[in-house]
């Protein structure tokens, strides 16, 4: 008998080609998406040695990152060098036969949405893609992470990978989440009590009865946004959800192919005895809506909670976060006046993300001076929205409704905020400068940031008024 192995090591034991030395091997990837931000040198770098694609049937490309999202159908890239970005990945696809997400397409969207989506990640898989939250898609118990753009090019010619190991850890999250509490609630506490660099060189496999009761999309939200806290992978164990999930989007997995399938992702859990490098346990009955209040993802405190002193080891990294953000030690969350509202993202721009909103929104309006944006994170997403009337509740509210892409997540296209503008935003860094120069972001949840649109301040959303 085998020794005792995590799932993240029989995902890579699966995988591998070659064992390189003791820290690396090849590793045989299954699915590679691409972007046009990431992925056009690599393509270039192909060119220039001569080499074609591999497997082409393995690659994706989506325009995501730099598509203007205005509500118009027909969308032109105004910027000369996004729309060269775009047309170039679409003449590089074209030449090696990869499907593209074109900006006109109308399934577009951004590359961690549609990719599950069309249940084109399965459980056992190895994902990799030019972009960091590529750890998305361990809710579905594939092992994805981000990769640089001589990566890319290494993986389009062969489609492996030379890959380092990373260490073991696991979180266990025992309880549940109470009311008016998320994923993004938790995964924002989980950053905030590890460190932005808590995971670092580390595999994470969330555990625990509170993940076992979150849906297949809030796991996406969970490990989209465990890249924030340094993890180079993140790992939920395949269930019952998300094999529906998966079979309900990959009609091609049937007959004999299905019981084989099924008899693999069975197999795709940690082993009793495996041993983990690092374990961590939290209680998910404590998790409160969670916000943040500097200028890196585990810079949050509870809504209830007030920004922290400048001291000890973190106090330089506070004292600036404490400038840019133009909040003192001790200023209270809750009530904080902001001027934008964001709504979207691959943590948060799927279909159970808008009915979150739409379920806060309801009978409301957004206060007035408040900028309420929604971004669906794809056509489909778009499309399933509206004809749950989601769209119309929005736009009576006074919320945007857009187009998909990444926009003010990281204001790379034209969706871009003032400098000193306050946002409250479901995205998944806070950068200085992410949404704009100078502007400001506080990352929260659905709920949270309907409910900021709402009463144009930071808000408690379990505290808004009934309606009458
Ligand atoms: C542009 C891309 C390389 C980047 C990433 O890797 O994550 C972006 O998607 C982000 O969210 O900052
Ligand atoms: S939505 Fe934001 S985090 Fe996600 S891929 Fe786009 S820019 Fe990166």
């Amino acid at each position: 008998m085998s020794a005792p192995a995590t799932l993240y090591r029989k995902l890579v034991d699966s995988h591998t080609v070659a064992q390189l030395d003791a820290q690396n091997v090849l590793l045989f990837c299954d699915l590679h998406l691409m972007n046009e931000y990431t992925s056009p040198q690599a393509f270039a770098g192909l060119q220039e040695q001569g080499r074609g694609v591999a497997m082409p049937g393995q690659n994706v490309a989506t325009v995501s990152h730099i598509i203007p999202t205005h509500p118009a159908r027909y969308r032109v890239i105004q910027d000369p060098a996004s729309a060269l970005q775009a047309s170039s990945l679409k003449r590089h696809c074209q030449r090696h036969d990869i499907a593209l997400f074109d900006t006109n397409d109308a399934l577009q969207g951004i590359e961690h949405i549609i990719a599950p989506e069309h249940g084109m990640v399965r459980p056992g898989m190895v994902v990799i893609c030019g972009d960091s939250h590529t750890t998305t898609y361990g809710a579905l118990g594939a092992l994805g992470f981000g990769i640089g753009t001589s990566e890319v090019e290494h993986v389009l010619a062969t489609q492996t990978l030379v890959y380092r190991l990373a260490q073991d850890m696991r979180i266990r999250v025992d309880g549940r989440l109470s009311a008016g509490t998320t994923a993004k609630d938790l995964v924002l506490m989980i950053i905030s009590r590890i460190g932005a660099q808590g995971a670092r060189g580390f595999v994470v496999e969330f555990c625990g009865e509170a993940i076992e009761a979150l849906s297949v999309e809030a796991r996406f939200t969970l490990c989209n946004m465990a890249v924030e806290a340094g993890a180079r992978g993140a790992l939920v164990a395949p269930d019952q959800k998300a094999i529906d999930y998966v079979l309900a989007r990959a009609p091609d997995i049937d007959g004999l192919e299905r019981e084989r399938a099924l008899a693999h992702w069975a197999t795709l859990r940690s082993d009793e005895c495996a041993r983990f490098d690092a374990e961590h346990c939290f209680d998910a009955t404590q998790v409160a809506p969670y916000v943040t209040w500097g200028t890196s993802p585990d810079q949050a405190v509870a809504i209830d909670g007030v920004v922290p002193g400048a001291e000890g080891a973190q106090r330089t990294s506070v004292e600036r976060a404490q400038r840019y953000t133009g909040l003192a030690s001790g200023t209270p969350l809750e009530g904080l006046p902001v001027q934008h509202v964001f709504i979207g993202s691959c943590t948060n721009g799927r279909i159970e993300d808008l009915r979150a909103v739409a379920q806060v929104v309801k009978g409301r309006h957004v206060a007035p001076g408040v900028r309420a944006m929604v971004v669906p994170g794809s056509g489909a997403v778009r499309a399933q929205a509206e004809a749950e009337g989601i769209a119309t509740l929005l736009v009576r509210a006074g919320f945007e409704w857009r187009q998909p892409g990444c926009s003010m997540c990281l204001a790379m296209n034209d969706d871009v905020l003032a400098p000193g503008a306050r946002c409250a935003s479901t995205t998944n860094r806070n950068f200085e400068g992410r949404q704009g120069r100078g502007a400001i972001t506080h990352l929260m949840s659905p709920a949270m940031a309907a409910a900021a649109a709402l009463t144009g301040r930071i808000t408690d959303v379990r505290k808004l008024e009934p309606l009458q």
